[in-house]
């Protein structure tokens, strides 16, 4: 929602690209961008995670890109994530690809109740064949699944997309906090699978591990 065209936010008060303290409070980093059009409700999401509240009211659309670190916990590791929070705009485009290479994973959003939204994810991942690395970890998230009233895209035409691009699929609410924790976890451990891979290990499936997790629209209490 804030920022400067070009130049990375310090909302946390620390340089994105610092070095590590002599003896950091964490085990492993990784980078997580937020894409999607705007309005899909990147930056509600990011702080619905980061500070577990919502901002309703008026909508301030992000220019540029912003960041944030959150440290999480996943199987006895720290894992600090840096999220950026890039602007949905096609004027800053330019500015958020200079970011997707540096990127170990992408959450890339739409709007449930918004079909172009969900029409443009085809034209994100194309971007993201050509700007992200080859390995990218990649999480296709339909948001707003509180506003049942207004949907239009169903939960199934999430699910066949992301199966045929062969990414782990959810329904979330940055208002509620649907599946929110649980799109960053999954990313979390999926990174230290990767860090600490072992050849003979049974392999982490971050696609089985959101499936088995996740929370369906109208399922629970909270929503
Ligand atoms: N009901 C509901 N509204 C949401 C949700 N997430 C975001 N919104 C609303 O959608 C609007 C856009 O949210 P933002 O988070 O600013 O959208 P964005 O994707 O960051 O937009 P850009 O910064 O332009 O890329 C705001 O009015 C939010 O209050 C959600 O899960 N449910």
């Amino acid at each position: 929602m804030t920022g400067t065209p070009g130049a990375a936010a310090t909302r946390d008060g620390e340089a994105p690209e610092r070095s590590p303290p002599s003896s950091p409070s964490y085990d492993l980093t990784g980078k997580v961008m937020l894409l999607g059009d705007s309005g899909v409700g990147k930056t509600c999401f990011l702080i619905q995670f980061k500070d577990g509240a919502f901002l309703s009211g008026t909508f301030i659309a992000t220019v540029g890109i912003d960041f944030r670190n959150k440290i999480v916990t996943v199987d006895g590791a720290k894992v600090k994530l840096q999220i950026w929070d890039t602007a949905g705009q096609e004027r800053f485009r330019s500015v958020t690809h200079a970011y997707y290479r540096d990127a170990q994973a992408l959450l890339l959003l739409y709007d449930i109740t918004n079909k172009s939204s969900f029409d443009n994810i085809r034209a994100w991942l194309t971007e993201i064949d050509e700007y992200a690395q080859r390995d990218v970890v990649i999480m296709l998230l339909g948001n707003k699944a509180d506003v049942s009233s207004e949907r239009v895209i169903r939960l199934e035409d999430g699910e066949m997309l992301a199966r045929e691009y062969g990414v782990p699929f959810m329904e979330t609410s940055a208002k509620t906090g649907m599946n929110v924790e649980l799109a960053f976890l999954a990313i979390a451990k999926e990174l230290k699978y990767r860090a600490g891979r072992q050849a003979e290990e049974p392999g982490f499936q971050i696609r089985d591990y959101v499936e088995s997790q996740k929370k369906r629209p109208g399922c629970c209490s909270f929503l």
